[in-house]
């Protein structure tokens, strides 16, 4: 019997010009945790979509638990035993948890007894620690749990191999740790793991071995046990040396540009989602703002960019009350956004390159002649975003949801950041993005601040909040638990407060 539970053989997949994968080879051992790194775009999730069936045709052999397969659609792969987590998750939120997770299933006993299939998912979840109540419809469940749910749903199809597409982006560090006891079960159980991630701690911590690809093709499969240390994945990912800290210079404040007072939310469901948050931040300033997920960051940014309406409270930017602004009239006060949800609020996926990097400014002069918009103005000022964020993307005329997940937020990033904001509210701003990107992304993150622009940067990622922010405003349950210098700032600081303790 092989030892490799998938080897996938010289594997080629084209998009018209495009050779997203050219010769590609992966062996995957039964019992691993296999890590899939690789730069934006470098060809990771068109892999795994062959493998899953995403696609109907792609030039090479797959072989799955020694047996040569033609993958050509998902439901072939499930039946292999292979389950996918995506970037982007393919659940339906107007549907219940449990109605998700039978949803496409042949089984019809499944389908009828919905009691019976909620009792077995209620026990999946006891067992891998990651329980979500069945009867609750998606649109009400936070990022990580509508992640954990994606998990379950591969399990409740018994899954062998599993594929996680950068399962740990949207997770806190205790879920981060939950994610990794839960693979440490599963591979004790036999399965196995593909895991897709930019985050090299995260590799040198879970992984047997890592797979790296470079501009589509393999560049090395190497033994983690024998990687030194993330400098050197990263130089194997890169093919060069990677600078991988951020210059800061000293804080230069320029006075108050947001000020939020008393500030009171409710989400959909009519419970209070913040509760009293009184905080200010000036120019010149990064304010970082931690919490666990679902802790009132996501309705603070939503309230404060016009997305939301507070229920009580007032909320002032550059010494306007936009309390009840639209999201229009912030935006004409030099307000950016990068968005914690990229497809529903930082682009337009059946647009072009092009035409989302006008969207927030396509009304102002600088695009239009005569009430009519100027296309080779257009094209100059798309071009150079693209390349000063090094955004890949065959030209400005694709459609956005062609171009890879990292450069999806490289080129929101880029457009709002391109103009010196008053305010920038930035949330998870380097999420999906290698580590090459996010090094750059965070020094232009960087430059706002010293050119004055105040930022109020929202992350689960505490590495990211301590060595870029000022001071760190930690929220838990709506509230704000405390507001900590960068100099005071460590994981062992942080923790406590965003588990709601106040000792
Ligand atoms: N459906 C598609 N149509 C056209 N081009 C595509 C399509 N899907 C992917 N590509 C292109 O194939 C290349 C590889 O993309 P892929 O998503 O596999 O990269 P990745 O390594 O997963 O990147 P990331 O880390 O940003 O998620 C990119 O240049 C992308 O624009």
């Amino acid at each position: 019997m092989s030892e490799y539970i998938l080897e996938m053989k010289h594997i080629t997949k084209r998009f018209a010009s495009v050779v997203a994968n050219e010769d590609v080879n992966l062996s995957i051992k039964k019992g691993e945790v296999h890590a899939l790194l690789g730069e934006n775009g470098a060809g990771k999730s068109t892999l795994m979509n062959c493998l899953y069936g995403m696609y109907d045709s792609y030039e090479g052999e797959i072989f799955f638990d020694g047996k040569p397969v033609k993958i050509q659609d998902p439901k072939q792969a499930i039946a292999l035993g292979i389950g996918m987590v995506h970037q982007h998750f393919m659940l339906i939120p107007a549907l219940t948890v449990i109605e998700n997770v039978i949803l496409g299933l042949q089984d019809n006993k499944a389908v009828l007894d919905l009691k019976a299939a909620a009792q077995r998912f209620t026990e999946l979840g006891k067992r891998y620690n990651m329980e979500i109540d069945p009867w609750v419809r998606v649109e009400q469940l936070s990022v990580g749990q509508q992640q954990r749910l994606e998990i379950l749903k591969a399990l409740y199809r018994d899954a062998k191999l599993l594929i996680l597409d950068e399962p740990t982006a949207v997770l806190t560090p205790d879920e981060v740790d939950g994610l990794f006891d839960m693979m440490n079960m599963l591979t004790g159980e036999g399965h196995t793991v593909i895991f897709i991630s930019h985050k090299l701690n995260e590799i040198m911590k879970i992984c047997d071995r890592c797979t790296v690809l470079r501009l589509g093709r393999l560049a090395a499969t190497v033994e983690i046990s024998e990687v030194h240390n993330r400098q050197e994945l990263a130089n194997l990912m890169v093919g060069h040396q990677v600078e991988l800290k951020t210059d800061k210079k000293p804080l230069n404040l320029r006075g108050e540009r947001l000020k939020v007072e008393n500030l009171c939310c409710d989400n959909d469901r009519g419970l209070p989602m913040l509760k009293d948050v009184s905080f200010s931040v000036q120019g010149g300033e990064i304010l970082g703002v931690c919490g666990v997920d679902g802790n009132g960051q996501s309705e603070l940014v939503q309230c404060i960019t016009g997305l939301r309406q507070a229920s009580s409270g007032k909320i002032t930017i550059t010494g306007v009350d936009t309390t009840h602004f639209t999201p229009k009239q912030i935006l004409n006060l030099d307000v950016s956004h990068i968005p914690e949800d990229r497809h529903k609020y930082g682009m337009v996926g059946a647009m072009s390159v092009e035409e989302n990097l006008i969207l927030v400014s396509y009304d102002r002069k600088l695009f239009s002649l005569h009430n009519f918009l100027n296309w080779k103005w257009i094209a100059g000022h798309s071009k150079s975003i693209c390349d000063l964020f090094k955004v890949k993307t065959p030209t400005i005329k694709e459609k956005a949801i062609n171009l890879s997940g990292g450069n999806q937020q490289k080129f929101v990033v880029g457009r709002e950041l391109d103009r010196t904001p008053n305010l920038l509210v930035a949330v998870h701003p380097s999420r999906g993005l290698d580590i090459g990107a996010t090094k750059y992304i965070q020094s232009q993150i960087m430059g706002q601040r010293d050119r004055g622009t105040a930022v109020l940067m929202v992350s689960t990622e505490l590495d990211e909040l301590i060595e870029l922010s000022d001071r760190i405003m930690v929220m838990f349950e709506g509230k704000i638990m405390g507001i900590i210098d960068q100099k005071d700032a460590s994981r062992e600081t942080l923790g406590p407060l965003m588990a709601g303790l106040t000792e």
